[in-house]
């Protein structure tokens, strides 16, 4: 006898399978190398161009400290956050995010956290939880960047991270004194 599927139980993200669910992604940015704004704003522009993938929201810019730089002095990033909705499936959407990092000539350098033309990270995929080196969702560090969770805030003040808690409780527990919000920055959408 064949089996007929349960539509219910989709395999979200079987990289074969014709059905996804329709998932919010939060998308952190950070830039503090070269012409931050533009690969910031370029960053934006590719994410909307993806197909399947659906913009719905960008956070203001701030300006932020470098955390746990390995440069004395390094410069300060340009952060922001994007919120979508999208039926691709998280390893298709990770290798978008890297795929987008490369075009504005992001340099792999083994130095952990060495300043950086253009960071594109995921931060939560619906409630999807992966733990691999390709692929670590939610973010594993995120509920302790002030830099991701204040633009954050400012689009969904009620969202919750998977595990870790309500965002506004997570940034109210950090020190947020090396983020500033940069009102003349404004990232368009197209
Ligand atoms: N949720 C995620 N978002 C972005 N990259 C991830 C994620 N989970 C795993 N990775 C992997 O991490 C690598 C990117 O590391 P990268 O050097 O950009 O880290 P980083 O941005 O410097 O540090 P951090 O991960 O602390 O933000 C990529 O190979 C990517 O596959
Ligand atoms: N202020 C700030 N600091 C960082 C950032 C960042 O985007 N902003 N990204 C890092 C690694 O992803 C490490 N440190």
């Amino acid at each position: 006898m064949t089996e007929t599927p349960n539509p219910n139980i989709v395999d979200a993200d079987s990289l074969t399978g014709e059905m996804h669910p329709i998932r919010r992604v939060v998308v952190a940015l950070g830039s503090n190398l070269g012409e931050r704004m533009t690969a910031l704003q370029g960053a934006v522009d590719a994410l909307a161009d993806t197909p399947d993938f659906f913009v719905t929201g960008i956070s203001p810019v701030y300006e932020t400290e470098p955390v746990d730089s390995p440069v004395d002095g390094a410069r300060k990033f340009l952060n922001a956050v994007v919120l979508a909705d999208t039926t691709l499936p998280a390893a298709r959407l990770m290798e978008r995010a890297l795929a987008v990092e490369d075009a504005f000539d992001r340099e792999r350098s083994d130095v952990r956290n060495a300043p950086r033309t253009l960071d594109v990270d995921l931060i939560v995929v619906g409630d999807r939880r992966a733990n691999e080196e390709f692929l670590q969702l939610p973010h594993p560090r995120a509920h302790e960047r002030a830099f991701v969770l204040a633009p954050w805030h400012d689009l969904e003040p009620d969202a919750v991270i998977p595990d870790r808690g309500p965002i506004a409780d997570l940034l109210a527990a950090l020190d947020a004194s090396g983020v500033t919000k940069r009102d003349d920055l404004v990232l368009e959408t197209q």
